[in-house]
């Protein structure tokens, strides 16, 4: 299997409702959000070389500058913007409007809001 990645950045701001009085991400804060979008393929490389080139993913990118970047969560997404809610809106948002060759799959989004946290979302694996 190959498996190649790409890494989108994006500044935002949020609050997370229905946590404990007094819990520190009630309060409205920022984070500089990293969004990778992991593709894996058992199939054949391209010329030169490639999966798919990772130019193919840009529409991703733009998608993310244009309605993530410098924003307020809570008014972005119907769901409380949670590190878990943002990856599976991300894979979903990728494997509607990504166009990838077969047999090039998304495996997965991960979204970090910090670089010690991680929140990732893809399919059941069989
Ligand atoms: N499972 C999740 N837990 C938390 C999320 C989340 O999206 N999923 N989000 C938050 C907050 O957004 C918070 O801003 C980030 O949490 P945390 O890393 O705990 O915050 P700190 O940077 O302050 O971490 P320290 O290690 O305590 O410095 C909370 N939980
Ligand atoms: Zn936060």
């Amino acid at each position: 299997m190959h498996r190649i990645g790409k890494q989108f950045r994006f500044e935002a701001a949020h609050s997370l409702p229905d946590l404990p009085e007094g819990h520190q991400c009630s309060r409205v804060h920022g984070h500089s959000y990293a969004v990778e979008v992991h593709l894996v393929s058992d199939g054949e490389l391209h010329r030169p070389g490639f999966v798919v080139d990772f130019a193919e993913l840009a529409p991703f990118g733009a998608h993310v500058r244009d309605h993530f970047d410098h924003r307020d969560l809570n008014t972005v997404l119907d769901a409380p913007p949670t590190s878990e809610h943002l990856a599976a809106y991300f894979y979903h948002w990728c494997c509607d409007h990504l166009r990838l060759p077969e047999p090039v799959r998304i495996e997965k989004v991960r979204v970090s809001e910090t670089a010690s946290t991680f929140a990732e979302y893809g399919p059941v694996l069989p």
